[in-house]
């Protein structure tokens, strides 16, 4: 279905029509949108002139009047030759609508004795108004309505070529369904208003002299009668201000006529079928409901049109990605290197004089991805062959975007040593390709340490763009650094077979050591195998040699069937002795540190070793004087045996670097709940400590458990605590991510 979509896509249209068609677009409907909302919602209340008169007035004659009984009926009742419209009703009345002074008034009189029976309430005057407003803007600028007309007829045309209808809930897809679902509707009143532009479809009148002397309703019947041979009339109505439309029969049967100053001529109907389908006019109250609706539809269009293209412009503006610039350089990181990739290819590009705006995928909508001329994409393999947590939702909206026009280099960062290499960016390249974008180069992969590939990439790159960029730095992603192990310390109960082998294991760097809390140790556990990430629970703030790591032994079962420790968890928790040194890389990991704002409220939720991490948070803000409160959710299997650094905790509450402290053991009879369920009973409070005091919160453990287990959680308390819908908790928790107050550092 896809490939058809992008084939039918690039077939049906070049992508570079596709950027002038969007451009034509967006630009036209901004342009006229204030003119636009006018003749909209005049055309609106136009709607229900006719509703609002049919209210008043009775049901239409069924036989119109011979032209002897008018003439004696109007020379009676409009002596002073001021009526402008004459309308028969059943039960032998005739209705008149005078004008006098500017005013219009309405009476209905029994035709035969020509007496008075009642004076009507009549809107007239103030239709009349808004009509003018709908046709000249009430200004004589005929000529802006019709350019109007002519932009909205392109931007209704347009608009359903550029995007296809697809179900979802965001404001730009309810605006392409919407466009898509009622174009026949809406082309109805747009095109009738282009034919009546060039009186297409209208009748052929006769020249009018507007500076002749204008005849009386009576007069226009007698003409009609004398020079047309109208024997009985419908239906007069003045127009132009010198003519009239007088509707009736011959002997010959019925016949419209247009009586001038000079002429008498006859038009197959007045005021045309063209005007009546515009006007909503051709099928009574139907009609002119129809014609409100139609109004209604294409009001929504310019304003869901106009919403998400601020909304757009917003997100881009306060998630800080320049739309000003060239080139996007965005990344998709686990453990930082791609991240750190992406600053440094910014860096060289700027140097060469390229602007270009710098964001993670977190933070991106795969729409604004058609603002720039060039994208560059590096994206890492986390996990099992997964894309990294940053990526994600990106990577899913991928498969409903149009992104026909946009032209990418992608690197993908992976290593040989695991199942799936670089499946990230092969999920990516994939989708990227599906939603029409078009790669400029061959995907790259990147096995291990970036290096030359790196530098090769970024050159094509700038040279696609015409630049050239003199070299590109060496980059230094980890620092490699030797530390020995001072101190290991069992955690949990040794005796408690249920618990997982957990140890804290202390080591001190030859020197000090430039890092912060939630950055990586990588260790090696031995030559051709991957290093595997270890979370840093320390603060150089503490000591600036202190590396602290959490380490729990994993289980593997050997060719015989025997169970045994993990090549690198084995090591760290069992083989290494203290006294001896280990030679590992330290590795930033920005999206995981603390904030730089000490004052920062923040939550943190961790499960089994997603404590280590935080274990450094908290050592640095006991170090720190103005340190914000902090709240510890934390989840473990029993309180006796596995409540991790269970007297570190107690104490930093009693310092008050702690604030709050919840724990959940979900193998304690007594309790038997999950660190989740102490999201859930603490929802509104957590709510205030988030949204009142701006507090940022970071969760650390597995993806399956605590991963999802949280989004469930948070986004039922902003269903139920904050009236959020489903969706809108959603999107809320996603915004979150992309503004960096929500942040996950998980394993799968
Ligand atoms: C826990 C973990 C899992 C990984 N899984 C894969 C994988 O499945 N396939 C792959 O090609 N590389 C995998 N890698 C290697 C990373 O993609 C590679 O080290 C990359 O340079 C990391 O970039 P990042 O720091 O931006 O996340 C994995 C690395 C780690 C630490």
């Amino acid at each position: 279905m896809d490939n058809f979509r992008k084939v039918l896509q690039t077939m049906v249209m070049p992508a570079w029509w596709h950027r002038k068609l969007r451009f034509a677009h967006r630009w036209a409907a901004l342009l006229f949108t204030p003119l636009l909302a006018m003749i909209l919602i005049t055309g609106l209340i136009l709607a229900f002139e006719g509703v609002v008169e049919r209210h008043h007035s009775g049901s239409p004659a069924a036989q119109p009047v011979a032209v002897e009984q008018l003439e004696g009926f109007l020379q009676q009742v409009d002596r002073r030759q001021r009526a402008r419209e004459l309308a028969l009703e059943s039960g032998d009345v005739g209705v008149l609508t005078f004008s006098a002074a500017g005013q219009r008034y309405v009476e209905a009189y029994d035709l035969a004795s020509a007496e008075l029976i009642e004076e009507r309430p009549s809107a007239t005057g103030f239709f009349r108004t808004v009509r003018h407003l709908h046709k000249d803007l009430g200004l004589g600028l005929d000529w802006v309505v019709e350019l109007a007309t002519y932009a909205l007829l392109v931007v209704l045309v347009i608009g359903p070529l550029l995007a296809w209808p697809y179900l979802q809930h965001t404001l730009v897809s309810w605006h392409n369904l919407l466009g898509w679902l009622t174009l026949p509707l809406v082309l109805l009143v747009s095109a009738t208003a282009v034919l009546m532009i060039h009186e297409i479809g209208t009748p052929h009148l006769p020249p009018i002299d507007r500076d002749a002397q204008r005849p009386s309703l009576s007069e226009a019947v007698a003409r009609a009668a004398d020079e047309g041979g109208l024997t009985h009339v419908w239906h007069v109505e003045r127009f132009e201000q010198v003519a009239y439309a007088v509707e009736g029969r011959s002997d010959a049967g019925p016949r419209t006529l247009i009586v001038t100053p000079d002429q008498v001529a006859e038009v197959g109907s007045y005021p045309g079928w063209i005007a009546n389908l515009h006007q909503g006019t051709w099928a009574g109250i139907w009609s002119a409901l129809l014609n409100a609706f139609i109004a209604l539809i294409l009001l929504a269009l310019t304003v869901t049109g106009l919403l998400s293209w601020g909304l757009r412009r917003f997100r881009q503006q306060s998630g800080g990605v320049d739309i000003g610039a060239q080139v996007l350089i965005a990344h998709a990181s686990q453990t930082g290197t791609a991240a750190k990739l992406a600053h440094e290819s910014a860096a060289s590009m700027r140097k060469a004089g390229i602007k270009v705006a710098e964001s993670s995928l977190a933070s991106l909508r795969p729409e604004q991805l058609n603002d720039f001329h060039r994208v560059l994409l590096i994206v890492s393999t986390a996990g099992d062959g997964e894309m990294p947590d940053a990526g994600q939702a990106f990577l899913n909206s991928l498969a409903s975007a149009d992104l026909r026009g946009c032209k990418f280099h992608l690197l993908a960062l992976g290593d040989r040593r695991y199942r799936h290499f670089c499946a990230a960016g092969d999920m990516l390249h994939e989708a990227l390709d599906k939603a029409g974008a078009e790669p400029l180069t061959m995907l790259t992969r990147v096995d291990g340490k970036p290096g030359r590939e790196w530098q090769d990439w970024l050159a094509n790159a700038a040279g696609d763009l015409g630049v050239s960029l003199g070299g590109v730095p060496e980059i230094v992603v980890d620092k490699q650094i030797s530390l020995s192990l001072n101190r290991r310390e069992r955690l949990d109960d040794p005796e408690d077979a249920e618990l997982q082998e957990v140890w804290s294991l202390e080591f001190e760097a030859a020197e000090p050591l430039d890092y912060r809390p939630g950055d990586l140790l990588l260790v090696e556990p031995c030559a051709g195998e991957p290093a595997r990430p270890y979370s840093i629970g320390s603060s150089p703030l503490e000591d600036p040699r202190l590396i602290r790591l959490t380490v729990a032994v994993t289980s593997r079962l050997d060719s015989s069937g025997q169970a045994v420790p993990g090549k690198c968890s084995g090591l760290l928790g069992r083989e290494l002795r203290v006294g001896e040194s280990l030679h590992a890389a330290l590795r930033s990991h920005p999206s995981f540190r603390p904030p730089d704002d000490q004052r920062r409220p923040l939550v943190l939720i961790a499960a089994g070793c997603g404590i280590a991490p935080f274990v450094g948070f908290l050592a640095e803000r006991a170090q720190q004087s103005q340190a914000g409160p902090v709240w510890l959710i934390f989840g473990n299997r029993k309180r006796c045996g596995d409540a991790l650094y269970s007297q570190w905790l107690e104490q930093w509450q009693r310092d008050g670097v702690l604030r709050r402290l919840d724990q959940a053991f979900s193998r304690d009879s007594e309790d038997g709940s999950y660190a989740t369920d102490r999201i859930r009973e603490n929802a509104a409070e957590l709510l205030r400590w988030i949204r009142d005091d701006g507090a940022l919160i970071y969760v650390c453990g597995r993806r399956a458990t605590l991963g999802e287990g949280v989004m469930a959680a948070f986004i039922a308390l902003l269903v139920e605590q904050a009236g959020f819908t489903q969706q809108q908790a959603e999107a809320e928790l996603e915004q979150w991510r992309a503004d960096g107050r929500l942040r996950m550092d998980l394993i799968g």
